[in-house]
């Protein structure tokens, strides 16, 4: 018998594999998004395809290559581990699915197979943690999109940012208190960047110095990706009881100009030269390894933090399939 509910998992996406043309496919997918590109629609398809992809696909395929393991690509392998476990969690109240806003298992293909099963509720839990239009916003839309021609629409539950939610808290911190934490001088919060303007449209007509992001959450910046960042080091901080002269929190990954600072790459260059020597690294906007995690921060973040003086810089695992994030998840979906 069909279980009364459908849940599905979505992610950002990975390649298919790490070759230029593979990747090319995917940047291009990824980056032609209006959520992500935020251009008219022929002046991002010239700049995305004429210029950033022909230009990044190379550079970014000799990473993937280096991401890459015998299970493929970790994002989609420590996916498809999570849906797993939780469909053990789950028992028979729901049938677990994972899809990726860009590229393979596509979100359409994925959909197919639940419209096939008449199931009564469909959860969609984007995994992010925070709201961003780039990754949640674009999740959902692509849903709503493919359920629009279908005949028949379930009941639909969707799971919006859940960085608040107590077991995604003690999920992460779990994570970080494997380590030791008074062996570390600093420990570095660092969050995927997000361009400034991005960030503007959640609180139209305020800045985030007005509304104060970087030090209040309120129902006033609720979707503001920085304040939710900043909200997410204070629970964490405040759950591993850490001084506020040890942490620090800043912004990986930007593409461009006007993107969230304080920069991640600067404030380890600035860390080390004033002579910290062991750094912890934690990144909570992503709840699977990938290649901004294992890459940006564990091999490019780790080079130039050594180059400036630095000695050890170590990166804590992402949330993955442990089985806190599992029971963690169910949670997370039960309440909401
Ligand atoms: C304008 C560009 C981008 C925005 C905005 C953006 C936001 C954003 N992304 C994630 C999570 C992930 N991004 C990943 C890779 C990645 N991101 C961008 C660009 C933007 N992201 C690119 C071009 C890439 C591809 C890699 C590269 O060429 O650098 C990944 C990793 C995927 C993998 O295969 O491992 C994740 C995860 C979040 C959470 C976010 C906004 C909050
Ligand atoms: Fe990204
Ligand atoms: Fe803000």
């Amino acid at each position: 018998m069909t279980p009364p509910q459908a849940i599905l998992l979505i992610n950002v996406g990975t390649p298919d594999t790490p070759r230029t043309g593979d990747v090319r496919r995917y940047l291009s997918q990824f980056l032609g998004d209006g959520r992500v590109i935020d251009l008219p629609w022929l002046g991002r398809k010239l700049l995305v395809n004429g210029i950033i992809v022909p230009f990044r696909a190379p550079k970014s395929a000799k990473l993937y290559q280096q991401l890459w393991t015998p299970n493929g690509s970790p994002l989609l392998h420590n996916g498809i581990l999570l849906r797993d476990a939780l469909q053990h969690e789950m028992q028979d109240k729901a049938d677990v699915y994972l899809a990726m806003r860009y590229g393979n298992p596509s979100i359409p293909s994925i959909l197919n197979q639940i419209n096939k099963k008449c199931y009564n509720r469909l959860t969609i839990v984007p995994l992010f943690p925070h709201y961003a239009s780039s990754t949640t916003g674009t999740a959902i839309e692509a849903v709503l999109l493919h359920l629009k021609n279908q005949n028949v629409i379930p009941r639909v539950n969707i799971i919006g940012q859940f960085f608040q939610h107590p077991a995604y808290i003690e999920a992460f911190a779990h994570q970080i208190s494997q380590h030791t934490l008074h062996d570390y001088d600093h420990i570095l919060f660092s969050y995927h960047g997000l361009p400034i303007r991005h960030v503007l449209r959640t609180h139209p007509g305020k800045t985030c110095q007005e509304l104060n992001c970087h030090q209040t959450y309120t129902t006033d910046n609720a979707y503001c990706y920085h304040a939710a960042c900043h909200a997410t080091t204070r629970l964490l901080a405040n759950k591993l009881n850490l001084h506020p002269e040890h942490y620090t929190t800043a912004f990986q990954s930007r593409l461009g100009k006007g993107w969230l600072q304080p920069f991640a790459d600067e404030t380890i260059q600035s860390l080390a030269k004033k002579g910290v020597k062991k750094l912890l690294v934690v990144s909570p906007a992503f709840v699977a390894d990938c290649l901004e995690t294992t890459i940006e921060i564990g091999l490019e973040y780790r080079e130039l933090f050594r180059e400036h003086g630095g000695e050890n810089l170590t990166l804590v695992e992402s949330l993955n399939a442990t089985p806190q994030w599992v029971k963690g998840l169910k949670n997370i979906i039960e309440a909401g």
